[in-house]
């Protein structure tokens, strides 16, 4: 993370999408979307903004403990968790009022009582202390700190366009530096500092931007080209994408999800990479999915979950009502599991996925589903932590329906 002071201006742009994410009840992609187009900045300016209001909203409690600020006034108190933030990192602090009242002593007092104690050092809310130690036990401290680290970014590139060195060298010619990540043939970490979006690679559909955890999850289902696969919770289509460059784009590819927003953005992205064995298709009703009883081969479901393997991305979920929709979530992923696995040919494979680290979305509700003579026996099962990999945390799960 490139921690650089910001100037008063760049703060002031932090401090509204601050109020956006807090206030508001934007997403944070979205507020920084709403900021950017608003007013001119380089990609370095943008960066260093979202280093800062990542880095806040990873530990907001720690940063408004701080600032002597309550959490629940922290989308008010914008200046001074700035402040904070500045001193927190030994960086000069931008100039305005909040700055010349700044109380160094107070500070230090607190930061010294806030590193005594983990949880809050980590600025981890209470519902997901008490949720992380019930689900994961002795291993939740170190995934509760891994959270709290700034992602990394990665590339996958996109075989159908191009092989890595040569996206490597092109992308090097547009001062992006990357490297190649052991183990992960397809996928590269980037080192500078660049905007990737408005390099030439990107617009010629050379690379998406995806983490290497979630990278792991569209090799898992092991399809082949040739073969029909339903990615049947595709979203904007980033796993959809990978599964198409590993198809070589041979074979029938269904996208389907229940919003045609994402859809569309995945026909586009579709196009970009030359992905022509796509197919998107909006889930109306159940009918769309009973329409397609034993016709694939393979099926990813990539079903919607708390997210709370994604926090450095998204750390916004952290200040939401996430553990009030948890269980509404997995009668969700049940459902989505019973139904849609009937898509699957017999003796054909499905891949249960979340971006989430609680055995609750992840192992039991394979073992709830399997128990329940659904005519699958599960193959294999995988957890990205992010405390071992330092990518974001990923669960999967391989399935075959009996032949
Ligand atoms: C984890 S996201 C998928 C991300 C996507 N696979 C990707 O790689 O970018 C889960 C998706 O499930 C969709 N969804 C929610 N309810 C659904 C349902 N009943 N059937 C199918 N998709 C659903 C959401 O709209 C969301 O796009």
């Amino acid at each position: 993370m490139i921690k650089i002071s910001l100037t008063s201006w760049q703060a002031e742009r932090a401090v509204t999408i601050l109020d956006d994410v807090l206030t508001q009840g934007a997403t944070l992609d979205r507020a920084y979307a709403r900021e950017f187009a608003n007013f001119k900045m380089g990609p370095g300016e943008q960066a260093r903004i979202a280093t800062l209001v990542g880095d806040l909203l990873r530990r907001l409690s720690l940063y408004c403990h701080l600032a002597d600020v309550p959490l629940a006034e922290a989308a008010t108190a914008g200046w001074g968790l700035i402040c904070v933030w500045h001193q927190f990192h030994d960086l000069p602090l931008p100039s305005h009022p909040t700055a010349d009242r700044f109380n160094l002593k107070a500070f230090e007092t607190r930061r010294a009582q806030a590193k005594g104690d983990p949880v809050l050092w980590d600025g981890c809310p209470e519902w997901l202390e008490a949720l992380g130690q019930a689900q994961l036990g002795k291993q939740w401290p170190a995934e509760r700190h891994a959270l709290t680290l700034a992602p990394k970014r990665y590339l996958r590139v996109n075989r159908l366009k191009c092989e890595p060195q040569q996206l490597m060298d092109k992308l090097a010619r547009e001062h992006i530096q990357t490297r190649l990540l052991a183990g992960q043939p397809d996928t590269l970490e980037v080192l500078s500092d660049g905007a990737l979006f408005r390099t030439e690679c990107f617009k010629q559909g050379w690379f998406e931007q995806q983490d290497a955890g979630s990278q792991q999850i569209a090799p898992f289902l092991g399809v082949e080209p040739g073969m029909r696969v339903i990615d049947a919770c595709a979203g904007a289509g980033g796993k959809t994408l990978h599964l198409a460059a590993l198809m070589a784009g041979k074979g029938r590819l269904l996208a389907m999800d229940v919003e045609e927003w994402k859809l569309e953005n995945l026909r586009q992205r579709a196009r970009r990479a030359c992905a022509h064995n796509v197919e998107a298709r909006l889930i109306s009703s159940s009918k769309t999915i009973k329409r397609l009883k034993e016709s694939a081969d393979r099926l990813l479901l990539d079903v919607p979950c708390s997210g709370l393997g994604v926090l450095k991305r998204n750390p916004d979920a952290k200040w939401r009502d996430t553990a009030e929709r948890l269980p509404i979530l997995m009668d969700l992923q049940a459902d989505i599991l019973s139904r849609y696995s009937r898509m699957v040919k017999p003796g054909g494979e499905l891949v249960y996925a979340t971006c989430s680290l609680l055995p609750c979305e992840n192992q039991e509700q394979v073992a709830r589903f399997l128990a329940a003579d659904s005519g699958f026996s599960l193959l294999a099962e995988q957890t990205v932590s992010p405390a071992a990999s330092g990518f974001d945390g990923f669960y999967m799960a391989r399935l075959r329906r009996a032949g």
